[in-house]
């Protein structure tokens, strides 16, 4: 196990190729403290052209999966920290948005996938944090987004409503503004209906075993092809990612490695 971020409230840990990145503040629900933002824009920010901090640990630790997760009981988390926010001055809190904006968008855009477990709701930002990974998985049925901003007369400023329209591709953005000024809240059944929860699980054992084999399964396919299959995310044009995909297979096609697992199946077969 290796750390890049060791603090009681917040951590990032890896261990066994993956990245666990850890909200543990139970005094604040999981609240984003100055410090925590000042932390992300420490590590996700890359100085010159280099990687940052965030990505080298990624890479240096040979990580195939990012999970984002709490550790308090009944929350994922409660967003904004309010009570920072309402006793300091802007000019403290300059860098706090761009800051956990940064942190958002690594884990969206990052080449390896990134995962939300929801074991609790999240409230405003907390949402927008949710909604930053590739995937979201739910342990046991309180998982509520609750769109809050607009309670302390501010719009979402962490990404979230981007991230609801490409992940909902039917929220245009009016709809997307509709349901934050409606203040709505998004339970687990309409989460999986809209495609916002990919997998639900009944306890947390079930969960943490499926992202292990996730991993695993990531770790048995060979190098090359891993990393031909993460590099698609750089295709925005289907066009050429067709023709990625397809000069991709004919690399592998019946090459060495093909024909020996095709041969390892049919001989694992007759074993049975
Ligand atoms: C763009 C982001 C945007 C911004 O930055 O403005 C935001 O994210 S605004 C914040 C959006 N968050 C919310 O709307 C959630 C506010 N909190 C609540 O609604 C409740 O606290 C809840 C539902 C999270 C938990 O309710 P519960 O009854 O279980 O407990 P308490 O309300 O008594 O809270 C316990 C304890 O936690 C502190 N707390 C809760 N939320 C926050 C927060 N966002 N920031 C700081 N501290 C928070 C609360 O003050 C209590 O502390 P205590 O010392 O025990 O009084």
């Amino acid at each position: 196990m290796t750390k890049l971020v060791d603090g009681e409230d917040f951590s990032i840990i890896a261990k066994n190729k993956i990245c666990y990145v850890t909200l543990s503040s139970p005094s604040t629900r999981n609240a984003i403290s100055l410090r925590m933002a000042s932390i992300m824009q420490s590590i996700c920010v890359a100085k010159e052209s280099n990687e940052s901090l965030f990505e080298k640990f990624l890479i240096d630790q040979n990580c195939h999966l990012i999970v984002l997760q709490s550790d308090v009981e009944g929350i994922f988390s409660s967003g904004g920290n309010l009570i920072e926010l309402q006793k300091n001055p802007a000019e403290v809190c300059h860098h706090y948005g761009p800051s956990i904006r940064a942190f958002c968008q690594l884990l969206h855009n990052f080449k390896i996938p990134s995962l939300s477990v929801l074991a609790g709701p999240s409230y405003g930002g907390g949402v927008e944090i949710a909604l930053a990974t590739d995937f979201r998985w739910s342990i046991g049925k309180n998982c509520d987004f609750h769109f809050t901003q607009t309670k302390f007369g501010i719009p979402p400023g962490w990404g979230g409503s981007l991230r609801l329209s490409e992940l909902c591709p039917q929220l245009n953005p009016k709809k997307v503004s509709a349901l934050i000024l409606g203040k709505m809240k998004l339970d687990l059944s309409q989460m999986l209906y809209m495609g916002l929860v990919d997998k639900e699980f009944q306890n947390k054992k079930a969960c943490m075993n499926a992202i292990e084999d996730w991993v695993n399964q990531i770790s048995d396919c060979p190098k090359s092809v891993r990393d031909d299959l993460l590099d698609r995310q750089s295709f925005h044009n289907f066009q050429e990612l067709e023709e990625y995909d397809i000069q991709t297979f004919n690399k592998y096609f019946l090459k060495d490695e093909h024909k020996k697992k095709i041969a390892d199946f049919m001989k694992n077969k007759k074993k049975k």
